[in-house]
């Protein structure tokens, strides 16, 4: 097992908090000013990924301390922990190895003493044969229709990153496929989304890695109520039902045929779980060929994690990077901005994908700990973004650093749209790190013919004031290769920081609360009797809502 470091009593952390005292004095501006080799020395290639990232408010002396931090935490040790299974995910007794669902490199990944590939290998067999079946039109539904529509139901880690990528890789769709996602509990999105199928012709998939998740077992049952209001005969729901799920028993109870159960793991967290059975529904939008393809990319970014050394290595500056103004900028958000509106998810999905794994206050030693962990991520695709919140992170009171994603070539290459969606994901940053000073702002308004009391008057309010960092992804195309390394990245990302942070990034205890009160409440619903178990403000929420449904 790797360290468990407090990092704040690393030596790189004390010299880190002297050097960031420093560092808030410079302009990124007279970073750039004063080395014209900047851009040259802080980016990296992966692949078709140009990842940028001389618009921080760093030197070289920074990273050389963020590496020694890195070091001095174990994540080299970290990483080796993962990859070879170790139960590093401890609360749970659990190893990590979505990697091992995109391992292609022909080596056992051993668990326990048991190679655990064969059965990896024996599923992806599973979902290619099941998806040429479907595609083919050989699958045929209970009145002899091909299948059109796949109903996914699950919610967190079994919907968002299927929605996620699906989305993204929407050019890529098979034709005749339709995919939906059904995760909310409130009827509505399930009613909604059952308007938009018919019986005959739709696939539902129940995802969930437990296969108890109250979300997804409700939808799941009034969608089989549903089917079988048109189908009339429980035999066909074995032509209309399959599980994407790690418990086999709570399938067969719920009525699913195992034939038609694809399994997947315990060592394979919710939140990293598209790699595994839960990406069926990718593999039927987009076909099994480009599934794997967005497999293969994750991949190659695996082996990269694994055998580059930190100073060039892409998920490791990421979180370093992150980690720099999360600890010592004192941030609290980091936004995700895809210049890609087929991306629009991808900032949702590691919503969870980063919150739900660092959102930890308590360390690999039991302890509460003494540093901020986790950021909170957000964000929209842009342009949206710009004529919405972008106001606050070029003239606000805190720093947002921000990951910029775009891609050379658009999918949709109409008259000069691409030209002018990227000339916005180039300005952004530039002004980001420049911003404008009271001279620029002066000289401006002279030219416009402004009087000097006017411009006196307008001047503080035009200022930027710049050195707000960012990222820049400038990729070739999204394409499922790149979309897969892109993925692999951030998650990577999320790992070395847990690891620095010394925190427990696979479990997540946090979301139990709020369901075991749920569950509690639910009964006390089903009668007119007011409550008064609870505090004033719930007993009064649930008493004034017994009588406002009446
Ligand atoms: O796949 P399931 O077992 O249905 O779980 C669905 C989701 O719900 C849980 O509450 C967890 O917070 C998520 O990590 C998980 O992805």
């Amino acid at each position: 097992m790797f360290p468990t470091t407090n990092p704040e009593s690393t030596k790189a952390w004390q010299e880190l908090l002297k050097h960031a005292d420093q560092m808030k004095q410079t302009h990124m501006r007279t970073l750039f000013a004063e080395d014209a080799e900047r851009f040259n020395k802080f980016n990296l290639r992966f692949e078709q990924i140009l990842f940028d990232y001389s618009k921080n408010i760093i030197t070289e002396e920074t990273l050389t301390k963020l590496f020694a931090l890195a070091k001095e935490c174990g994540v080299e040790e970290g990483i080796k922990a993962m990859f070879s299974a170790e139960k590093i995910n401890a609360t749970e007794n659990r190893a990590v190895l979505h990697t091992a669902l995109r391992n292609f490199s022909g080596n056992p990944v051993v668990l326990d003493g048991k190679d655990v590939m064969p059965d990896v290998l024996t599923v992806q067999k599973k979902m290619e044969e099941f998806c040429e079946r479907v595609h083919s039109g050989e699958w045929k539904g209970y009145t002899g229709k091909p299948i059109r529509y796949i109903v996914n139901i699950g919610i967190g880690g079994s919907d968002l990153g299927p929605v996620m990528v699906t989305e993204a890789l929407k050019p890529y769709w098979k034709e005749g496929m339709q995919p939906y996602f059904v995760s909310n509990v409130d009827g509505t999105h399930i009613a909604e989304t059952l308007k938009k199928v018919s019986p005959e012709e739709t696939l539902f998939l129940v995802a969930s890695k437990t296969f108890t998740t109250q979300e997804t077992m409700t939808n799941a049952l009034t969608a089989r109520s549903w089917f079988l209001e048109h189908a009339k005969d429980e035999k066909f729901v074995a032509k209309h039902f399959a599980a994407l799920s790690t418990n086999e028993k709570a399938v067969k109870e719920f009525g699913i045929d195992p034939a038609n159960m694809f399994e997947f793991w315990d060592w394979v967290g919710g939140r990293y779980s598209l790699w595994s059975a839960i990406g069926l529904s990718i593999a039927l939008t987009v076909g099994f060929d480009n599934f794997k393809k967005l497999l293969e990319g994750a991949h190659a970014v695996d082996k990269h994690f694994q055998t580059t050394p930190l100073e060039k290595n892409i998920p490791a500056i990421m979180a370093l990077i992150g980690l720099w103004y999360g600890n010592f900028f004192g941030t609290a958000t980091e936004a995700i901005l895809a210049y890609d509106q087929y991306m629009h998810r991808f900032a949702a999905y590691f919503q969870q994908g980063n919150m739900e794994s660092n959102g930890k206050y308590v360390d690999r030693n039991g302890k509460a700990v003494t540093y901020e962990t986790g950021p909170i991520v957000w964000g929209e695709p842009g342009t949206n973004g710009q004529h919405a919140f972008y106001q606050l992170i070029h003239q606000g009171t805190r720093i947002i650093p921000a990951d910029f994603i775009a891609p050379a070539i658009s999918h949709n290459p109409i008259g000069d749209h691409h030209v002018k969606l990227l000339s916005n994901f180039f300005a952004q940053t530039e002004a980001l790190m420049n911003g404008k000073s009271a001279e620029e702002v002066k000289a401006e308004l002279v030219k416009q013919g402004l009087k000097d009391a006017e411009i006196a008057e307008l001047t503080p309010y035009k200022v930027f004031t710049g050195n707000r960092p960012t990222n820049s992804f400038l990729v070739k195309e999204i394409d499922p290769r790149t979309l897969g390394s892109l993925v692999a990245m951030y998650e990577h990302k999320i790992f070395v920081q847990g690891v620095i942070w010394n925190i427990y990034s696979f479990d997540q205890w946090g979301v139990e609360l709020g369901k075991q009160l749920a569950n509690k409440i639910l009964p006390e619903l089903v009668n007119d009797s007011a409550v008064s178990s609870h505090d004033s403000s719930t007993n009064g929420l649930i008493n004034a809502w017994k009588k406002l449904k009446k």
